[in-house]
């Protein structure tokens, strides 16, 4: 949590055995490199109506055996869970049993390729059965290592990445459940970990379509949170229906994207020059090189925006575009008189990937991780309808509220220019209720010429204004909105910070199901350390918790994820 703090005491699986530990109100957890490090955060209060489970998910597990994965992005999922409850916080954790993580288990090495390490199943296997094997189909069948982030379909949650696959888990046990491809439901190869939610809870998601019918796309898909009453009990997944497309510019280069925008009536996607290259893809294994190695900045190119209107689910005929930049993360998107302005958090380059090889932020840190170009936040607007008989150069946008430009150029083409709100933040986050709505506050961890988050930050769009919180060895990253039940003003509420990049369930405030938990074995006592931390990351079979703390467990479910 952040400025406000918490209080109460913070229990844990291991409370029994460390309780002779002066343990913190709260601690967040920062991997940092391979080694965790308690951060101990802040005493403080949690206001009471904050309950509910928080849940994580980010790479845990970067060494099997003696192999050790390259890239931050690689690390094997560890799910987290921190049910909040009157005060106290109840923390648990479980690696994700993907199947990646089950085969390199079994083989005591890393065997299957992530995005920055390319491993191999068999190594005695020779280069001609591996080529074959490998060559047999474009696209190869990619990792269920699902460590970005948690999507909620209707009452399931799932573990997400970025390839064709979902992992179900349990929210309450974070238990593994089913393996889920979403090629038996659309037909994406890639899908992003950051999806939508409406209102009811519906789920709007993009994925790539590879040389679908000779065609690449970028695909809208929509699932619905809950199934028609003559289909109850079937899963939600099985009426999955593809909202909208976008035919791709290139069949064999796709753009790489990591989130997009929507407003009340349209769908924001940026087709950007940071993109995929399908032949160095499906060539990597036989090649011996990472799937990092198949995206490349073209920074000769231009960064379209695509416009879907929802109501007709197709694209604006106009062609907007703007510079060649890199986009990670929407922030939001609303419209107002008759334009559309979206909110990105924007580089200047793909330097931010490299950043993260392990190799850089393992050694002489500060020096290997300057990103050449510092997140920012931009604003850019688009007129929703384009007067053909406007004049070329002439300035399409007419608001007030923003210095954002639509230049009508020739051949109903129209350049857009944004207008520069904030420098070096990322992992930004809004009161989800004003997803798709005129908002004023960004949540974001602050980060200066490092990846490393350092501050929390709330920047007030109206004003340009910014409040930052942080404290020395605290890192905190990308925080999490959540609204005082019945709140009027739009940042009425709290904004627990996290670990890097990750996934939440908020807290609704309704439902009160209890659950008993099932706690993990406690690794044997020993001193907060860095061995500590790093045997806390053994994998850990579920035992059953001494009964008082059981007893004291039964903490009301509320798992309602945001979105991450
Ligand atoms: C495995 C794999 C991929 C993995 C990408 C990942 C894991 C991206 C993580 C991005 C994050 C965490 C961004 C944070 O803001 C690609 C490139 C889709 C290509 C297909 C194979
Ligand atoms: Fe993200």
């Amino acid at each position: 949590m952040t400025a406000e703090g918490m209080s109460g005491s913070y229990k844990s699986c291991w409370d029994r055995d460390l309780n002779s530990f002066p343990w913190p109100r709260l601690i967040a957890f920062w991997l940092r490199c391979e080694n965790w490090k308690p951060l101990f955060l802040l005493t403080g209060r949690i206001p009471t109506w904050l309950q509910g489970t928080l849940l994580r998910n980010g790479p845990g597990m970067h060494t099997v055996g003696e192999t050790r994965y390259n890239h931050w992005f690689d690390g094997l999922a560890l799910l987290h869970s921190f049910t909040i409850k009157d005060g106290e916080v109840y923390y648990r954790s479980k690696y994700l049993r993907s199947d990646t993580y089950k085969a390199n288990i079994e083989a005591n090495r890393i065997v299957v390729s992530e995005f920055g390490t390319m491993a191999y199943p068999d190594p005695c296997k020779n280069i001609f059965s591996k080529a074959f094997s490998y060559l047999s189909h474009t696209i190869p069948d990619f990792t269920d290592n699902c460590l970005i982030n948690i999507m909620k379909c209707g009452e399931d949650f799932y573990a997400t990445t970025e390839t064709n696959y979902i992992r179900k888990i349990n929210p309450q046990t974070l238990e593994t459940l089913e393996k889920v491809d979403y090629r038996n439901y659309v037909a994406v190869n890639l899908a992003t970990a950051h999806p939508h939610y409406d209102a009811a809870g519906n789920v709007l998601n993009m994925g790539t379509a590879i040389m679908d019918k000779g065609k690449t796309r970028y695909v809208v898909f929509r699932i619905p949170a809950a199934v028609p009453e003559d289909k109850k009990g079937t899963n939600p997944l099985k009426h999955t229906e593809v909202f909208c497309s976008i035919t791709s510019r290139s069949l064999l280069s796709p753009s790489y994207y990591h989130s997009f925008g929507v407003t009340e009536n349209h769908i924001v996607f940026l087709e950007q020059p940071f993109k995929l290259d399908i032949l160095k893809m499906s060539t990597a294994y036989i090649r011996g090189v990472n799937w990092a190695s198949c995206l490349a900045f073209h920074k000769e190119d231009k960064t379209y925006i695509h416009v879907v209107d929802q109501r007709t689910r197709k694209p604006l005929p106009t062609k907007f575009y703007t510079d060649p930049m890199v986009v990670f993360h929407h922030v939001n998107a609303y419209e107002e008189d008759g334009c559309l302005l979206f909110d990105v958090i924007t580089y200047e380059d793909s330097s931010l990937y490299e950043l993260f090889y392990l190799a850089n932020l393992n050694q002489d840190f500060e020096e290997n991780c300057r990103p050449t170009s510092i997140p920012t936040l931009r604003r850019f607007a688009v007129p929703l309808s384009v007067d053909k008989n406007a004049e070329v150069g002439s300035n399409l946008i007419k608001l007030t509220s923003t210095t954002a430009k639509a230049l009508k150029e020739k051949d109903d083409q129209v350049y857009c220019q944004p207008e520069l709100l904030y420098e070096g933040l990322e992992l930004p986050r809004i009161n989800y209720a004003r997803n798709g709505k005129r908002y004023r506050y960004v949540f974001a961890a602050e980060v200066q010429w490092s990846p490393i988050p350092t501050k929390i930050l709330k920047y007030d769009v109206l004003t340009k204004s910014s409040l930052k919180w942080g404290e020395e060895h605290c890192w905190p990253a990308e925080p999490l909105f959540v609204p005082t039940p019945g709140a009027q003003d739009e940042d009425d509420g709290k904004t627990p910070g996290r670990g890097a990049h990750l996934p939440q369930s908020a807290c609704d405030h309704s439902s009160n199901r209890d659950i008993v938990w099932e706690q993990c074995d406690p690794p044997s006592p020993a001193p907060v350390s860095q061995s500590w931390w790093k045997q806390a990351l053994k994998p850990r079979s579920v035992g059953v918790q001494s009964s008082e703390f059981k007893e004291s467990l039964k903490a009301p479910s509320l798992l309602t994820p945001t979105v991450s």
